[in-house]
């Protein structure tokens, strides 16, 4: 197999990452990486400046070449993955978005979403598309940009706008406004595709009122998208899918069955299903995990909206610590005795209780409640959701995914602590790889794999190494009491609403 370099873009929630990888084994030689700001101009509102998402894309994937010593004429491709339904609408003209990105935390839409629920709508969105009736997805932020900025429907309906998904967006400024294109893993997030089809669904897009002219084509994970010259050399476009999806190509998850969890600002679980979708009986997600050669391979996902989220909390919103890497150390100072839960709902919660108007709260306080209470209550609130999710998985899927051990990856896997406790409350063990920019990789996969650098997936699989085995260390009776708690705390927390 020829020797060749990928650079792999991760945009992310709080931050933009490149990775250069260098082939056929993928390993990481130079990485650069930029946080931009969040927007929260409204209780539940979250946004991004476009011109961040591409600033920091740019200036990243420069300084990781110029710090590898490569040229661009060394890089046989670009793999990108990124924050999945933060919704973007632009000019075709101009390529200037009309608004800034709406981002997938973004909760304005909810009375909207309530109403179609209300209505009715919810199994034939479910049919089609896996999806649930949430602002969580696009398709009613693609709504809320069009009745909210002046003249916006009336220009979509015409042809001059267009909507994207934040690869989408990328690969427009990268090819210059040339291509227009997503692949299906990001589609799958809109509430607009079928995934069973593969296709827009004309009905979908109907009841979420977005007018068919504003969606892009859609590829293969795995494809040509198109070549950017932003670099100083034509570099083709070859990989593209939503992070998560990317993570759990990164972990090698492959086979039905194999099950990865992703611990950054959120945390998403998918279990791969095979190439049946299975409907979810439990609350959770039917998307796409990849398609390859125009087939495609489905997952169940849980979706977390705060996990990483809490820890910056501790961090910007209390000031309890200086750094993330210091959540660990604080919480080990906790007083064992107590158990506080914090309810991490600053968005609401999503799996399996997707409840968009319940938010935070703190449980369980007592004079002797201190910063290392509140510290052990955001990490521990990681491991209560998780389990919350694979609870969902093993009743939806009874049978596949008995036994799976947990791989996992993202920021917060650096946490020990946190992950000895995400093993203590499943009762099961917990694997770490070697490599965790597991997204970057998956992209970088996907890009190898088109530009024939990088071996079948097979293969790809047996390259993954472990770094760190957690395993269950707690008593069943301490596990199961502390897990009623915290569904207590669940249940005190819920708006009531639904
Ligand atoms: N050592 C650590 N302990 C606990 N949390 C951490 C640690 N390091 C990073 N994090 C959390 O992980 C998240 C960053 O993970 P990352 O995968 O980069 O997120 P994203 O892709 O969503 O931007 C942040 O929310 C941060 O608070
Ligand atoms: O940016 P992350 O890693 O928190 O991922 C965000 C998800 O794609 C949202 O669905």
């Amino acid at each position: 197999m020829p020797a060749g370099h990928i650079l792999a873009l991760d945009q992310g929630t709080t931050s933009t990452r490149a990775i250069l990888f260098r082939t056929p084994e993928l390993s990481p030689v130079a990485v650069a990486q930029q946080e931009f700001r969040q927007h929260y101009p409204a209780s539940g509102w979250v946004e991004h400046e476009a011109e961040d998402l591409w600033d920091s894309s740019l200036a990243v994937m420069r300084e990781a070449l110029a710090r590898a010593g490569l040229r661009p004429q060394d890089i046989a491709g670009i793999g990108i993955a990124n924050q999945r339904e933060t919704t973007l609408v632009w000019d075709r003209r101009t390529g200037r978005p009309i608004h800034r990105a709406i981002v997938w935390q973004d909760r304005r839409t909810a009375a909207a979403c309530a109403e179609l629920r209300e209505a009715g709508h919810a199994a034939a969105v479910a049919a089609s598309t896996g999806l649930l009736i949430d602002p969580y997805f696009s398709a009613t932020k693609i709504a809320w940009l069009l009745d909210h900025v002046a003249g916006a429907r009336e220009a979509a309906e015409r042809g001059e706008l267009a909507f994207g998904t934040v690869d989408s967006f990328l690969l427009w400024q990268l090819t210059g406004g040339k291509v227009h294109a997503t692949d299906a893993t990001n589609a799958a997030r809109t509430l607009l595709f079928d995934i069973r089809a593969g296709g827009w669904d004309a009905a979908m897009c109907a009841l979420f009122r977005v007018p068919m002219a504003m969606l892009p084509e859609v590829r293969d994970c795995a494809a040509e998208f198109g070549t950017t010259d932003v670099l100083g050399a034509a570099i083709p476009v070859l990989g593209i899918a939503g992070d998560q999806q990317a993570a759990t190509i990164g972990q090698a998850c492959f086979r039905p069955g194999m099950l990865k969890s992703t611990y950054g600002t959120g945390c998403f679980a998918l279990l791969n299903t095979g190439e049946a979708p299975v409907a979810s009986r439990h609350r959770l997600l039917t998307t796409i995990a990849y398609q390859l050669d125009g087939r495609r391979t489905y997952a169940l996902e849980g979706a977390i909206f705060v996990a990483g989220a809490a820890v910056q909390w501790l961090r910007d919103g209390l000031g309890l610590i200086g750094d993330a890497a210091e959540s660990g150390a604080l919480a080990a100072r906790s007083d064992p005795v107590q158990r506080c839960y914090l309810v991490p709902a600053f968005v609401g919660l999503g799996v399996p209780h997707w409840d968009a108007e319940a938010r935070g709260a703190i449980h369980g306080l007592t004079r002797a409640t201190g910063p290392a209470d509140f510290a052990r209550a955001a990490l521990e609130s990681v491991g209560y959701q998780t389990r919350d999710l694979l609870t969902a998985m093993q009743a939806d899927m009874a049978g596949l995914g008995d036994g799976a051990v947990l791989r996992v990856d993202g920021g917060m896997v650096a946490s020990d602590w946190t992950m000895q406790f995400l093993a203590d409350i499943l009762g099961a063990p917990v694997d770490r790889p070697v490599v965790r920019e597991t997204t970057a990789l998956g992209a970088a996969y996907l890009a190898g794999l088109r530009a024939g650098l990088c071996p079948a997936p097979e293969e790809f699989a047996r390259a993954w190494q472990l770094d760190r085995r957690f395993t269950p260390g707690m008593e069943m009776a301490e596990r199961e009491a502390a897990y009623a708690g915290w569904q207590r705390a669940v249940r005190r927390t819920l708006s009531g609403i639904l």
